[in-house]
């Protein structure tokens, strides 16, 4: 057991998927995997683990945001050994070729958060996807004809950002979509000497404004859990 979870040991598998949401968490146990049992439910945030083609898979909800998924993801890198995290999360597209519904896999991550400026003494510190996940992943997708975006993220503190200039200047700079946690996930796994990789939804654009519901959500998202999971098993 550690702080924030209350697996025994040997309960987490060594790859873990990570959802913001932890009934995202419940939804990919009961419909991806086989013989999921749940080994944490301390403050609700739901971890399962089951098997996926015969081999292990845990799936684990991180909350919204770098200080939530920062506990969740440093727990399970210290206390349970795992090694490889493929964080599967929404996020808002900030240019025009990205639609709603495609898949991203986040190569790197900028970020708003001091979360590195302060870990760093202000030098800034390059989050960066391992390379081993990001090929596992793009050969995933394109072998089942996904089309993917692959490029760099914006890992943001604030959903409601008052002020667009920063966020148009970085979509200036290539960058494809907006959400909350990739950039620490990178961190802490290089901190650890871990593989990490976060693939992405688009669930609304920041440009166009275009939504999904949660019915379309749900379907969508069964690409990128699928591409997560393929990565995850993929030798
Ligand atoms: O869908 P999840 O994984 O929660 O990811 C995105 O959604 C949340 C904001 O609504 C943030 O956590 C953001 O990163
Ligand atoms: O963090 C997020 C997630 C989805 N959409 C956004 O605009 N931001």
């Amino acid at each position: 057991m550690s702080i924030h979870l209350g697996a025994k040991p040997g309960a987490i598998a060594p790859t873990v998927l990570l959802p913001g949401d932890p009934l995202r968490a419940k939804y990919i146990a009961e419909n991806f995997l086989e013989n999921a049992v749940c080994y944490n439910e301390v403050r609700g945030m739901l971890g399962y683990t089951g098997t996926y083609q015969g081999q292990a898979v845990s799936v684990q909800g991180t909350g919204m945001g770098i200080p939530s998924i920062s506990i969740y993801i440093h727990e399970l890198m210290e206390s349970y050994g795992v090694q490889q995290l493929i964080r599967v999360g929404s996020c808002g597209a900030m240019r025009e070729e990205v639609k709603v519904r495609d898949v991203i896999i986040a190569l790197s991550a900028s970020t708003d958060s001091s979360f590195n400026q302060l870990r760093f003494k202000g030098l800034d510190f390059a989050p960066t996807a391992h390379f081993d996940l990001v090929k596992k992943a793009y050969e995933s997708a394109t072998s089942k004809g996904s089309i993917v975006h692959v490029g760099s993220v914006f890992t943001t503190d604030t959903f409601y950002n008052e002020d667009p200039e920063v966020t148009q200047r970085l979509a200036a700079y290539q960058t494809l979509a907006v959400e909350m946690e990739t950039s620490a996930l990178y961190t802490l796994a290089a901190k650890f000497n871990r593989k990490a990789l976060s693939i992405l939804t688009v669930s609304d654009h920041l440009i166009t404004g275009e939504e999904t519901t949660a019915a379309e959500r749900e379907t969508t998202f069964r690409d990128m859990i699928d591409i997560a999971l393929e990565t995850a098993i993929r030798v």
